[in-house]
This record gives C-alpha cells, sequence and structure tokens, in this order.
C-alpha cells in the first residue's frame, strides 16, 4: 500500500455505451479517477489510456470530453461534479489545430479569452508562454513553429480554455528521442501547475506512457463464459490498474525495474488477447 489518500472524484464515467448504426463500439464503462494526494507534494496525475488499433479509444475521448454524446450514460467532471459540456476538458490530437492566420501570442489569448476577463486572460497567457519555454515566438504564426513548439503550443492552449482535464492523443507519434524527453517532460509540468490537473495519454507507446502514468486504462472486449467475445470494448475493473498501489508511479529510472518490465510485457499480453 502507498500513503496516497484518495479524495473527491475529478472524473466520473458511469455506464457509458456508444452505438453506431447498430454496431456497439463501447459498453459498461463506468470508472472514477479520484484526487490523489501524496503526503508534501501538490501534485495532479496521468493516465495512460490503451486499447488496439480502431477498439474505440479516440470515441471514449470524444465522449469524455463532451464532444459525442454516448448512446447511454453520463460523465461529470469539476468539483462539485456535474456533466461534461464541449471546453471542459482539452483534447490536444496529433494535428495539434492551432489558428493559422494568429500569432501564437493570439492563439493564447484567445483560448485564456473563453474563460477570463480581458486582463486575466493576458496574464495567464503571458505566463503560459513563459512557462512553456515559448516567450521569444510570441509574435511566430504556427506554420513558423517546430513541431514540438507546437505541441506545446497546442497543451498550453487547451489548458488555458480547458478546466483541469487535457486528453493528448499520441503525443509521442513521429517525435525524435530528444523530443520525446520534452514532451514528458512538459506532461510533468503540466501535472505540477496544480494538484487538480489530470493528464489523460493515448498512446500505443506502453512504456514511455507507462513510465509517466498513474493510472492505467485497457480498453477491450471481454469473453463470456462461453468464451465467446461480448460485442463492444469496455474497461473493465481488472484493467483499471493503480501504478501508485502498485509501488510504479513515476520515478527516476522506473523503466530499468524488473516489475517495470514485467507489467509491460503482461500489458502487451493483455492487449495481444483482446
Ligand atoms: N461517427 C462514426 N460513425 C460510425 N462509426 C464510427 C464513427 N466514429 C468511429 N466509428 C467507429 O468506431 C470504432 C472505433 O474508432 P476509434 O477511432 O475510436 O478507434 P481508436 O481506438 O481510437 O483507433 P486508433 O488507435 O487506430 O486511432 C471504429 O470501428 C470506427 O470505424
Amino acid at each position: 500500500m502507498s500513503d496516497y489518500t484518495y479524495q473527491e472524484p475529478i472524473l466520473s464515467l458511469r455506464d457509458i455505451s456508444m452505438q453506431f448504426g447498430g454496431e456497439v463500439i463501447l459498453r459498461d464503462i463506468s470508472l472514477d479517477v479520484l484526487n490523489v494526494v501524496r503526503p508534501g507534494v501538490q501534485q495532479g496525475q496521468v493516465v495512460g489510456f490503451y486499447g488496439r488499433s480502431g477498439i474505440g479509444k479516440s470515441v471514449l475521448c470524444r465522449i469524455i470530453a463532451g464532444l459525442l454524446p454516448p448512446t447511454t450514460g453520463t460523465v461529470q467532471v469539476a468539483n462539485p461534479q456535474r456533466p461534461v459540456v464541449p471546453g471542459d476538458v482539452g483534447f490536444v490530437q496529433q494535428r495539434y489545430p492551432l489558428f493559422n492566420h494568429r500569432t501564437l501570442l493570439d492563439n493564447l489569448l484567445v483560448a485564456a479569452g473563453r474563460k477570463h476577463a480581458p486582463a486575466e486572460a493576458k496574464a495567464r497567457a503571458e505566463d503560459f508562454l513563459t512557462r512553456f519555454d515559448l516567450a521569444q515566438h510570441r509574435r511566430k504564426y504556427p506554420a513558423m513553429l517546430s513541431g514540438g513548439q507546437r505541441q506545446r503550443a497546442a497543451i498550453a492552449q487547451q489548458l488555458l480554455c480547458s478546466e483541469h482535464l487535457i486528453i493528448l492523443d499520441e503525443p509521442f507519434s513521429g517525435l525524435d528521442i530528444a523530443m520525446i524527453d520534452e514532451v514528458k517532460k512538459i506532461i510533468m509540468e503540466v501535472t505540477t501547475l496544480d494538484e487538480l490537473n489530470t493528464v489523460v495519454i493515448v498512446s500505443h507507446d506502453l512504456a514511455t506512457t507507462t513510465a509517466l502514468s498513474d493510472t492505467l486504462w485497457l480498453l477491450g472486449p471481454e469473453r463470456d463464459a462461453a468464451g465467446q467475445c461480448v460485442p463492444g470494448a469496455t474497461i473493465s475493473k481488472q484493467h483499471q490498474y493503480n501504478l501508485a498501489e502498485m509501488g510504479l508511479a513515476w520515478q527516476h529510472g522506473i523503466q530499468a525495474r524488473p516489475e517495470f518490465v514485467q507489467l509491460i510485457e503482461h500489458l502487451k499480453d493483455e492487449i495481444r488477447k483482446t
């Protein structure tokens, strides 16, 4: 057991299912992300989200972000909890959508302006430019930024206009090793900005993502008693991993630990089975 304590929910999914034209994509998904309090540390948390290609990860992310109404079930966010509405949850997709005709500073001002009065929005946008090491690029347009700079800008933009939850879709794909380290640093930076900040990482890069995560979700089909796959994917209780309680929350050198290596092998096996 860790000495973490678990407080109010930051995100709750209840009985989520999704069908498109009668095809069941998701079913029976219920889970809570609780505010985790760690002794002596003010830190948010990271959730790693896995599943085979085409299983329904993007669909679930759009439901969590309030962008797609589920066929059944509810998504609740914030404290006190309330049904999610678009804009509550930041969603950084692989293309890092920014307004191309606006400078970096303007992009962040537009985002901050959705939640704050102009003076406060300006102060927040300036603060994020500094925190994300983008201040010297403030007058550049997105096309003039490097891939990593654009990604940092997209994360800053989503953080400025959302509540504490942010979903990153494949943040490591197509990046070189130095850039992956940079993105890892940003994710840790985001979680240390605020105790309630929660970053959900959708990724096929199991080792990098698991090393950063406090919780893992594995989305896949389940089999019935006769061994037949039940239509639709779910995140069963056994596929909601609490890494802190397993002694595998983020720490330096974690990827070299035998328990970590074993966990990655186990995850691969579980994903292969689905
Ligand atoms: N609007 C839609 N109408 C019909 N089917 C859809 C719609 N959106 C998604 N689907 C289907 O839902 C399934 C899950 O798609 P989704 O994009 O969520 O997969 P994924 O797990 O994110 O895959 P990948 O890892 O390849 O990105 C797919 O079979 C897809 O065709």
